[in-house]
C-alpha cells in the first residue's frame, strides 16, 4: 500500500493529510529525524513560514538527510513555503534550505498585507481553484523544469522530475486534482 510523509514541523500539514485521506491514501506525519527513516512513498512539505520551518529542520538535524532522500528520488510536493525550502535559489534573500530543485523562487511575491487571493486557472490543462496566501512565484526556472501553472504571467506550479511544487494552497480547497497528480503521476509510478 502507498504510504506518504507529510513534514509536520510547522504549516498546514492537517490539511494535506485530509485531502490524503480524501483519495484514500495512507500517511503518517514526519517529526523528528527517525521518522525520516519509515518507509515511504512520497513526502509534503506544507505552507506555513519557511524560515520557521528552515529553522526547525536545521535545529533538528534534518536538513541534509531530507536533502539527500530527494536527491536519491524520493517523489516530493511542496506548497507555498514548500516550494520556497526545496528552491536552489530565493530572490533578494540570502537564506538557503534544501536546494534541490532548479528554480529561483520569489517571497511574498504579491504583497504582504493583501497578497491572499482565490481564482481560477489552469493547472497542466485542467481548470482547479486556487488560494494563495502571501505566495511566493518561480521567477527563474532551468531548462528540465516543466512548468504546470501560469497565473498572470507568473510560474506558480512546476515540476522538475522526482519534485514537483505550487504557489497556491490546494489543500485549503476541495479540488483533489494537484493531490491527485502527485499521488498517481509521480509517488505510484516510482515504486
Ligand atoms: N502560505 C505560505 O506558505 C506562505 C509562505 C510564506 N510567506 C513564506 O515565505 O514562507
Amino acid at each position: 500500500m502507498l504510504k506518504i510523509g507529510v513534514l509536520a514541523l510547522q504549516g498546514a500539514f492537517l490539511e494535506h493529510e485530509q485531502m490524503l485521506d480524501r483519495l484514500g491514501v495512507a500517511h503518517f506525519q514526519i517529526r523528528q529525524l527517525s521518522d525520516l527513516s519509515c518507509p515511504m512513498d512520497g513526502l509534503i512539505i506544507p505552507g506555513g513560514e519557511s524560515t520557521a520551518i528552515g529553522k526547525l529542520l536545521n535545529s533538528l538535524d534534518m536538513m541534509s538527510p531530507l536533502r539527500e532522500k530527494v536527491k536519491e528520488g524520493l517523489p516530493v510536493f511542496g506548497t507555498c513555503a514548500g516550494m520556497i525550502l526545496l528552491a536552489n535559489e530565493i530572490e533578494n534573500d540570502p537564506k538557503r534550505y534544501l536546494q534541490v530543485m532548479d528554480i529561483c523562487v520569489k517571497r511574498n511575491a504579491y504583497g504582504r498585507q493583501l497578497g491572499s487571493f482565490f481564482t481560477r486557472d489552469l493547472f497542466a490543462g485542467q481548470e482547479i481553484p486556487m488560494t494563495f496566501i502571501r505566495a511566493p512565484y518561480i521567477n527563474k526556472a532551468g531548462a528540465q523544469v516543466e512548468v504546470l501553472s501560469t497565473v498572470d504571467g507568473h510560474i506558480v506550479a512546476a515540476r522538475e522530475k522526482n519534485m514537483l511544487v505550487c504557489s497556491f494552497h490546494p489543500e485549503l480547497t476541495d479540488d483533489t486534482t494537484v493531490h491527485a497528480y502527485f499521488i498517481e503521476k509521480m509517488a505510484r509510478s516510482s515504486r
